[in-house]
């Protein structure tokens, strides 16, 4: 893994780029993005090595597509119809069966492998690329039967290096249970940073009583709409069935409160208690 090409570099192409230059010294990280002022960014930042195109892809051993889903589907053909036949090419994205659907005939197939880190900030771009967003943290892997397995090996190492554990998904598992927690809170951050900004006209009195309580659970509402409005469109069928429940229970919560029924109120909020052995992973 010696000529590693990015292509995208914003948070997770770039925190990726410190990562395995960490992980492999003597690696020789590429740059590839459509926005310039980004790789020049990337570069100065010392994210990348160096700026290439797609021209220079035969060199690649490994390359990464870290863009937003829409646009990796189309890309990610073009880039396997460049690389050599010993090199592999991932992806990162929040979505897999569109990825995976697009190149299943593709000849270069099992130079390909679908992944998913579980991790990112609110953050976008070469500046909000971070070092050790990967550590401790799972990556999900789909259809890893379809990639050469001396491919597969190198990746899975090279994950394994900065501290990631593997999880092994088909697809449509993934988008389905991806909705269900990532997707579902992008959405409830985004409605309820939308509702505050309407309901309260003063933005002097949201600043002074955001705590961190709104801080924390507005945060995802800082996200980019370049990267979420594709995913959004890819998992529809999931993310609108998640929706649907989720409207449900703010409905019937509603409901308890103004029917006075204080102890549904409780009984609802301690159940949901739970969630915390949950993220501890006591259960
Ligand atoms: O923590 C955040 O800010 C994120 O948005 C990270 C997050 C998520 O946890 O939902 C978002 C999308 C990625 O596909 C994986 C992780």
């Amino acid at each position: 893994m010696k000529h590693i090409y990015i292509i995208g570099t914003g948070l997770i192409g770039g925190s990726l780029a410190l990562d395995f230059k960490s992980a492999l010294p003597d690696c020789i990280i590429y740059g590839i993005d459509k926005n310039e002022a980004h790789l020049i960014e990337a570069q100065e930042l010392g994210v990348i090595d160096q700026k290439a195109t797609y021209e220079d892809l035969p060199n690649a051993d490994l390359v990464v597509l870290a863009i937003p889903v829409d646009v990796a589907v189309n890309e990610l053909p073009k880039v396997l119809g460049k690389v050599s036949d010993f090199s592999v090419v991932i992806d990162v994205g929040s979505t897999k069966q569109a990825i995976c659907k697009a190149v299943d005939n593709h000849p270069k197939r099992r130079n390909f492998l679908a992944t998913h880190p579980i991790a990112g900030t609110e953050f976008s771009g070469p500046k909000a690329a971070i070092q050790n967003l990967f550590k401790n943290k799972t990556n999900i892997i789909c259809e890893v039967e379809k990639t050469a397995s001396k491919l597969q090996e190198q990746v899975l190492d090279l994950f394994l290096k900065i501290g990631m554990r593997m999880r092994y998904m088909n697809p449509e598992s993934h988008d389905k249970h991806i909705a269900y927690v990532s997707h579902l809170s992008h959405i409830s951050s985004f409605m309820l940073g939308k509702t505050v900004i309407e309901k309260e006209k003063n933005e002097r009195d949201i600043f002074d009583m955001a705590g961190s309580g709104f801080e924390s659970t507005v945060r995802l509402a800082k996200s980019s709409p370049e990267m979420w409005t594709p995913i959004f469109e890819q998992n529809k069928q999931n993310v609108v069935e998640t929706l649907e429940e989720y409207i449900q229970n703010l409905s019937m919560f509603k409901q308890m409160i103004v029917e006075d029924d204080f102890q549904s109120v409780y009984k609802a909020m301690k159940d949901t208690n739970y969630i915390k052995q949950i993220l501890n992973g006591i259960h």
